[in-house]
């Protein structure tokens, strides 16, 4: 479904790779946690898989397509199928919830039904229905702004799942939240992926979900994978080689 082969990223100005030779191949129904000390790379990595970051060298490719062959118009169409989460949300404050997660069908949209904010009577009742699904209901109408930090990203959820994602993606999602918010945050995307049959890639620092929730954790240092294998397979030995050891190119990869 989605493969990156040999995937580097080399920043402009850097003297090191952020990404280096990166081989992977993800299937729907993994729910992949990817793992990885600040400044290994996790970022940069969602990003090319959504294609905002173009690989210096090597391929991401979506159903056996490169994305660096599409057309704008094909990229467009497969970022819609990427339903994306993020560590500041990324909402509008002032609007409401309901006028938030409407957002989420702006890739279906042409620009100038985004531009007079004009939407359906199909894609309020699509939208009303996710806000269900996220245990909203309540606040539809209530300005974002209004929010805590774990509804705001229940919204964000809602918004993604607006777009009928196949791929859920998250750059650090639970980041600001504390520890009970992130569990709820994460049951919840357990929910939707099982419910959705969605392949679910999220980039978090706490292990302690990742090992609850993924079915397969990625592990990166210095831009490279060192580990990646099933949850119970990331011991207290992939641990210290994640966080601890300063150590490159370990002699320890689980590939
Ligand atoms: N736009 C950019 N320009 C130059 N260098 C960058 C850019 N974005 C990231 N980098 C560098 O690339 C490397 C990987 O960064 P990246 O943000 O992907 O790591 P990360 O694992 O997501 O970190 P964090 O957990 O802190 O978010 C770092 O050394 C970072 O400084």
């Amino acid at each position: 479904m989605l493969e990156l082969n040999e995937v580097a990223v080399r920043y402009p100005g850097s003297a090191q790779d952020a990404l280096s030779d990166i081989t992977l191949t993800f299937d729907k129904g993994e729910f992949v946690c990817i793992l990885g000390k600040s400044g290994s790379g996790k970022s940069t990595m969602i990003r090319c898989i959504n294609g905002l970051q173009e690989p210096t060298y090597g391929e991401v490719r979506w159903d056996g397509q490169p994305l660096s062959k599409m057309s704008e118009e094909q990229l467009r169409k497969v970022r819609r199928q990427m339903g994306m989460i993020f560590q500041h949300f990324n909402l509008i404050p002032r609007l409401t919830v309901m006028q938030n997660v409407l957002t989420g069908t702006f890739g279906y949209r042409s620009n100038f039904k985004n531009l007079i904010g004009w939407f359906s009577d199909q894609e309020k009742k699509q939208a009303k229905q996710v806000i269900e699904d996220v245990d909203l209901s309540s606040m539809a109408d209530r300005r974002v702004e209004r929010l805590s930090g774990g509804q705001k990203q229940r919204v964000g959820i809602a918004r993604a799942l607006l777009q009928q994602p196949q791929i859920m993606l998250g750059d650090e999602p639970v980041s600001s939240l504390d520890p009970g918010t992130s569990n709820h945050i994460f049951s919840l995307l357990e929910q939707m992926h099982r419910q959705r049959h969605l392949l679910t890639i999220i980039n978090v620092h706490d292990v302690g979900l990742a090992k609850r929730y993924a079915t397969r954790i990625v592990a990166l240092k210095a831009g490279e994978i060192i580990f990646d294998g099933k949850p119970e397979e990331f011991t207290d030995r992939e641990y210290f080689n994640t966080y601890e050891s300063n150590e490159v190119n370990e002699k320890t990869r689980s590939r």
